[in-house]
């Protein structure tokens, strides 16, 4: 399978010198599509339309604005698209375009967060009555440009936790485009966006991100707590996203006992 990395930050560099250098059986690198000044010196890089032409499977590591504008170009193209991004698929036109058109096949990463698989199987069986999620980050890695100058700065200097946002996934995913996928992630999951509530907080003294999702339901009750170790390039990431990417691929290389 031949796979092109769009985005080459955090998550898409490591998953590119990954696939480089023969990690993932049956994954083969053919190039990074990047926005940056300068290109990576040590990666093969390629346009936008040759990744599309070139490659099996286009992995979306460069966020959910660059999703937005190139997804229904690469699936209308026949590769394949692999998302991190997930909240742009808050915009239900953008989802139906990317799920429903094809020719390439829309397949969905879960990045920092975990148990969705459950979850999927819980909001089938019984029926979920309701589902929260808890993202807890470091404080500076939070500010947005929407903030005015006083929130920014509160959240900068904060020497206590603040909750910054509580709501519908849908908003808040939107709200916090590059920290609240995991939000859109427990919504997909369980396939109905109104239904999850998540919470965005600021922790000056957070050393690890956590994600607390929690659901009950007809079938039973769950929580889970993710605590993952940020990521080296990008403290806004979990240092986990790209192994998750990683995992994925090499599902979709080679599906054989691989959990469904
Ligand atoms: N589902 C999940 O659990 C998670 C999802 N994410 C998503 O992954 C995205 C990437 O995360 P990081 O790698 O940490 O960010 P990053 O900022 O380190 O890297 C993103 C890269 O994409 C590039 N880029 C942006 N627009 C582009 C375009 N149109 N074409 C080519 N390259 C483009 C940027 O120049 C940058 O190098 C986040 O913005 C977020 O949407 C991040 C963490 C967890
Ligand atoms: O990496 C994380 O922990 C979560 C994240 O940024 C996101 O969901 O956008």
């Amino acid at each position: 399978m031949k796979v092109a990395i769009l985005g080459c930050g955090a998550i898409g560099g490591v998953v590119a010198r990954s696939l480089r250098d023969g990690e993932v059986p049956g994954a083969e690198l053919v190039g990074v599509v990047h926005a940056g000044p300068t290109d990576p010196p040590d990666l093969p890089v390629l346009g936008i339309e040759a990744a599309t032409e070139q490659a099996d499977l286009v992995v979306e590591c460069a966020g959910q604005r660059a999703l937005a504008e190139l997804g229904p170009s690469i699936v209308a193209s026949g590769a394949d698209l692999l998302v991190v991004s997930v909240g742009a698929l808050a915009d239900d036109a953008l989802l139906t375009k990317l799920r429903d058109t094809g020719p390439g096949t829309l397949h969905l990463c879960s990045g920092a967060v975990g148990g969705l698989d459950v979850l999927a199987a819980a909001a089938r069986e019984g029926g979920l009555s309701a589902v929260r999620i808890v993202t807890t980050k470091k404080a500076p890695t939070l500010v947005q440009r929407w903030m005015d100058a006083e929130q920014q700065e509160r959240i900068r200097s904060t020497a206590e936790p603040v909750e910054l946002m509580r709501g519908p996934a849908r908003e808040v995913t939107a709200a916090f485009p590059a920290s609240a996928n995991v939000a859109a992630s427990v919504a997909l999951a369980v396939e109905d966006w109104d239904l999850v509530e998540a919470t965005v907080v600021a922790d000056p003294n957070a050393p690890l991100t956590s994600h607390v999702i929690t659901a009950e339901g007809g079938s039973g009750d769950y929580r889970f707590e993710i605590r993952n170790h940020p990521s080296p390039g990008n403290p806004a990431t979990s240092g986990v996203v790209p192994h998750a990417v990683l995992a994925a691929v090499a599902k979709l290389a080679r599906p054989t006992g691989a959990f469904a």
